[in-house]
Parts: structure tokens; C-alpha cells; sequence
């Protein structure tokens, strides 16, 4: 098992000009975990990334990979992998690119071949990278955070222009190696994209936190909503009526009824309990992006600053 450090964030602010791209952000990303940090477009994920990674300089606040901030460890790429937007060389293969990089952390020249296997690019290896897709660009970048095997990874949109079976082999990826021990990070400004990969989500909007939980906390948060249907529909709304629960009618002809906030079990018991017989109970599940873009309509506008 792989010794990761965490992510600390700490009261991180950014400010350009007029704009606080990002405020008072505080936050810790788990080892041996994945972690989607969501917002919309705008809301400040990059900005926190390149904070992270040193490219940026806060205006207020810290952050660390473990207990130091991350131009202070010794080989900072080799301790945290990144791939944010994407620049290479167009001129230069993708093995070309790799090999240039890898003295920099410290990773053997053989190594290059190996991680151009592992992000499948084993075949383009000796192709221009200005003639790259999105996605193979993508997955360069992939391939050029695992040079040095690093216990952390910080990717910025990995999912963006990878097809579904890419995204499903990105999954998989990164699942593995949070099971490695490792810390996970990847931004995402569509949750349905990372749905099934992250274990944890850090939500923010306007360059401030909205949310921070596991992803069954965020679940929570989503409203149950349960569809049924009566041999008698009159008897089923007014029990569901006397219960105080919402139901509006739904189905073919307006048959069945759909009941917000009560999950499926408990309407079962209602109907039950009033000896109601029903011919459909369906839990109608929750919808993870509908609570999503509940918590980042909430959170207003960004706060001006008067210069
Ligand atoms: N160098 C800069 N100078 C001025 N403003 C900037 C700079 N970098 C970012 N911003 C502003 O900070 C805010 C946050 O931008 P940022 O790129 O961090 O958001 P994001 O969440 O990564 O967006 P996206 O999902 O579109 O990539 C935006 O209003 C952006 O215009």
C-alpha cells in the first residue's frame, strides 16, 4: 500500500484585478480515495489547481500536499502528478515529449514507453503530438502525471474529449489507483462524468465552497421520489393526502401518482396499513446532477471587489 499525503487546503483566496476567482476555500482531499471537485465553468477549479501546484500565487491562505506546500518538497513532480489544460509541443512525438520531461522527475527514459502503454498510446508513440485528437492529447497528459509514479494525481478535466470507452478505461484508472493508496483529485464541471468514479465531492461555485461530503452525503441530498399506482386511485391519493405528502398524478392516463420526499418502501406501508392494493411501487432513484446544480444555484454570484 502506497504512503499518499493528503491535500490540504486552507482559507485559499485568489484574487485578479476585480475579480476573486477564488475565496476563503478550505478543504482536504483523502488519500486512498477519489475525490470530484465540481463546479461550473468559471467558479475557480483551475485557478485552486494552479494554487495547488504553485503556478498561481494565492492572495490569502495556503496549501499543502501533506505538510509542506508544493514547491517546497524536494521533487515536486514526482510527489504530485498533474495534467492541466494540455500544452505540448506540436512539433514533438508523444515519446519525444515524454522523454524531454522525464529527467525533470526523475523518471527513467523506459519508463516513457511504459506510460504511454498504460494511457494506450503505445501505437501513436512515434506520432506528432500537434496532429493529436483531444482526447489523445488528453491522454498524454495522463501519461506525462504517472511519469515519476506518483502517490498523488491532480488532473484538471480529465474526462474532457475522451469517448465513453475512454472515460470507462479513465475510471478504472483512477479507481485502481486510489485502491493503491494513492490521492486522487480531479475537477469536473459535469458531475454525471465522475459520478461512478469519486468517492468524495468538493462542490464549489463562484470561487467559494457549496459543498463537501462523500458522494452518498451529496445523495442525500437529493429529494426521493417514488411513482405508484392503485386498483384504486381515488382511496391511494387521499391516504396520501391525510399523510401530508406531496403526489402529483403521473403515468399513462394520469394512473399513478408520483410522491416527492417519501421513498418507496415507506409509501408501500402507508398503502398497506390502508389495505390499498397497488400495481406499481417504484423507487423513481435520485438524480445527483438535479442536487448538483441545487447547491450551485444557491450559492448567488460572485463577490464583486471594488479595487
Ligand atoms: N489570469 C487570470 N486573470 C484574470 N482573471 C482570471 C485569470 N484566471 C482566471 N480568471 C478568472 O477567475 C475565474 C475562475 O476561473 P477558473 O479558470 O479558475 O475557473 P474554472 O472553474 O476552472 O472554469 P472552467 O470549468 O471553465 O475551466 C473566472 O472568472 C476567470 O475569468
Amino acid at each position: 500500500m502506497i504512503d499518499a499525503p493528503p491535500l490540504v487546503l486552507e482559507g485559499l483566496g485568489k484574487r485578479f484585478g476585480a475579480v476573486q476567482a477564488v475565496e476563503d476555500l478550505s478543504f482536504t482531499v483523502a488519500p486512498g480515495r477519489v475525490t470530484g471537485f465540481l463546479g461550473p465553468n468559471g467558479s475557480g477549479k483551475t485557478t485552486t489547481l494552479r494554487m495547488l501546484l504553485g503556478l498561481t500565487r494565492p492572495t490569502t491562505g495556503r496549501a499543502l500536499v501533506g505538510d509542506s506546500a508544493y514547491a517546497d518538497l524536494a521533487v515536486p513532480g514526482a510527489v504530485v502528478g498533474a495534467a492541466l489544460e494540455p500544452g505540448f509541443h506540436p512539433g514533438r512525438t508523444a515519446l519525444g515529449h515524454l522523454e524531454a520531461y522525464a529527467p525533470q522527475v526523475g523518471a527513467h527514459r523506459a519508463r516513457c514507453r511504459e506510460v504511454l502503454v498504460m494511457v494506450g498510446l503505445d501505437e501513436s508513440a512515434d506520432r506528432r503530438v500537434g496532429g493529436f485528437s483531444l482526447g489523445m492529447r488528453q491522454r498524454l497528459g495522463l501519461a506525462t502525471a504517472l511519469l515519476a509514479d506518483p502517490p498523488v494525481l491532480v488532473l484538471d478535466e480529465p474526462a474532457n474529449g475522451l469517448d465513453p470507452e475512454g472515460i470507462k478505461w479513465l475510471r478504472g484508472l483512477l479507481r485502481h489507483f486510489a485502491a493503491e493508496g494513492r490521492t486522487v483529485l480531479v475537477s469536473s464541471h459535469v458531475l454525471g462524468e465522475v459520478q461512478h468514479t469519486v468517492d468524495d465531492v468538493v462542490v464549489i461555485a463562484h470561487g467559494r465552497l457549496v459543498h463537501a461530503s462523500t458522494l452518498e452525503g451529496l445523495a442525500e441530498l437529493a429529494e426521493a421520489r417514488t411513482y405508484v399506482e392503485s386498483a384504486d386511485p381515488e382511496g391511494l391519493a387521499a391516504a396520501l393526502a391525510s399523510a401530508g405528502w406531496d403526489a402529483e398524478p403521473s403515468g399513462p392516463q394520469g394512473r399513478g401518482l408520483v410522491v416527492s420526499g417519501v421513498p418507496a418502501a415507506q409509501v408501500g406501508a402507508l398503502a398497506h396499513a390502508a389495505g390499498l392494493e397497488l400495481h406499481q411501487l417504484t423507487s423513481q432513484g435520485t438524480d445527483l446532477e438535479d442536487v448538483f446544480f441545487h447547491l450551485v444555484e444557491q450559492a448567488g454570484t460572485r463577490q464583486e471587489v471594488v479595487a
